[in-house]
């Protein structure tokens, strides 16, 4: 075994190890057929918080909040929103704008409170009233035994360390996050993190996901994975049992359709790794050479993702990102729609460098192709893989200026 491999796999290791540090005492939370009998005798209800309220953090607090309205009878009806707290000014345009209210900027989260909306990453789209934006952290977390975590990547390990302690032993996560951690020890996925910093289990929620579409209810599908250990700090007799079902009541509505699979290394990876992908696609629309041309960038970016999952994590299937919504389907909407690719294709346009573009651009939104590619470069080069993933590597040397895009088609 590979060192990376095996460190990665040490992280894994050690994530489950912190979430199963109390004694297992009833059957693994996943078995669906106790599931069935459980939710006969449960006395109360799962409290749902979402960390996180950007662009794809708001799109999925609405879908939580309208699945614990329908699903009443597993969920409690509140959603709690972790705001990251900044000052907004609501433009005077705003269907909702009074002079006498809003004539100066006013905080995020009493905005969203008041007008249902989060204006400022996910303007237009009114969102469910049992959503509730909290600017505290803690106390968003509080009482909930379902967590979903939804950032930027580069703010996860601060997030964690703000709230280890203050939630429940028993709590489940989900990560919506799509990036990864590199440290010197290694490379982890942010589930991992999450588990390991917080002591509790988290899996992961990805798929061709643009959030605007999401949030406005046109058809789309995703994947989460969750494979939790049989060790984990059980789950009380009264709430009804965490498993897949449990996961698909709460994020799948008619057009938002989940898939849920056990392959959590493969469903983090596509996700994180399909923004490097897109970030050349967009640098080669920047070129305006066609669509052959990005067909065989994105061709060759799945090889080279799937490729990565298999080298580094033990757990990854090949068949994720080739059948799954986190995989091909994700790279091909990031590779049209997304972020990513429209700041790196305007950076070529425009010959600027592609920060300068995002900080226009994106109000305030993150792109985290840049960052990845930077990372996961950090990573190989420590091992001495940076041939073996040439896409990968000549969109970290563009983005450095070491490399330009002309280079692109001598790595295909
Ligand atoms: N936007 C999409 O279409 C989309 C779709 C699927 C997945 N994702 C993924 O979801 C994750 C979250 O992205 P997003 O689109 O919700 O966010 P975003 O890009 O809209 O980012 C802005 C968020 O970061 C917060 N923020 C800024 N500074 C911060 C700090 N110092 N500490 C903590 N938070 C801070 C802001 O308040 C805001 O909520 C990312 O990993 C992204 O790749 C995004
Ligand atoms: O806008 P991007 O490039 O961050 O991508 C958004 C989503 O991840 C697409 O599924």
């Amino acid at each position: 075994m590979s060192s990376s491999r095996a460190v990665a796999r040490l992280s894994r290791v050690a994530g489950h190890l912190a979430a199963s540090s109390k004694p297992i005492s009833r059957p693994s939370s996943s078995s669906s057929s106790s599931a069935t009998a459980k939710m006969t005798a449960t006395t109360r209800k799962h409290k749902v918080a979402i960390i996180g309220s950007g662009n794809w953090g708001s799109a999925i607090a609405k879908i939580l909040a309208e699945n614990t309205t329908q699903h009443g009878d597993v969920f409690e009806s509140e959603v709690r929103m972790w705001v990251f707290e900044e000052d907004y000014q609501l433009p005077s345009s705003h269907p909702s704008y009074s002079p006498a209210e809003h004539s100066s900027p006013r905080k995020l989260s009493e905005l969203v409170n008041q007008l249902h909306e989060n204006v400022k990453y996910l303007p237009g789209v009114p969102l469910p009233p049992n959503l509730v934006a909290d600017p505290s952290i803690v106390s968003a977390v509080k009482d909930a035994s379902l967590l979903i975590f939804n950032v930027p990547h580069q703010f996860v390990s601060k997030i964690c360390d703000q709230i280890d302690g203050k939630i429940l032993p028993y709590a489940r996560a989900i990560s919506c996050i799509k990036g990864v951690d590199v440290s010197p020890e290694g490379i982890s996925l942010f589930s991992d993190v999450i588990g390991r910093k917080l002591g509790i289990y988290c899996g992961a929620l990805s798929g061709a996901n643009i959030a605007t579409e999401v949030a406005l209810e046109k058809f789309s599908e995703t994947t989460i994975a969750y494979d939790p250990p049989g060790t984990l700090t059980p789950v009380p007799e009264e709430l009804p049992v965490i498993n897949h079902d449990l996961w698909k009541k709460l994020f799948h509505r008619p057009y938002f359709h989940v898939s849920m699979i056990h392959d959590v290394a493969g469903t983090s990876l596509g996700g994180a790794l399909k923004n490097v992908v897109a970030l050349a696609a967009g640098f080669v629309d920047g070129m305006g050479w066609g669509d052959n041309a990005k067909a065989a960038v994105m061709r060759v970016g799945i090889l080279e993702m799937r490729k990565f999952g298999l080298m580094f994590f033990d757990s990854c299937k090949s068949e994720t990102f080739t059948e799954e919504s986190c995989g091909v389907a994700d790279l091909i909407t990031s590779c049209a729609g997304g972020r990513n690719h429209r700041c790196a294709k305007l950076s070529v346009e425009q010959k600027r460098p592609i920060e300068e573009i995002e900080g226009e651009v994106l109000n305030g939104q993150k792109l985290q192709g840049t960052l990845t590619a930077k990372e996961v470069n950090e990573f190989l080069k420590a091992r001495g893989k940076e041939n073996d993933f040439p896409l990968m590597t000549v969109v970290y040397k563009i983005l450095m200026g070491e490399a330009n895009v002309e280079d692109i088609p001598s790595v295909i």
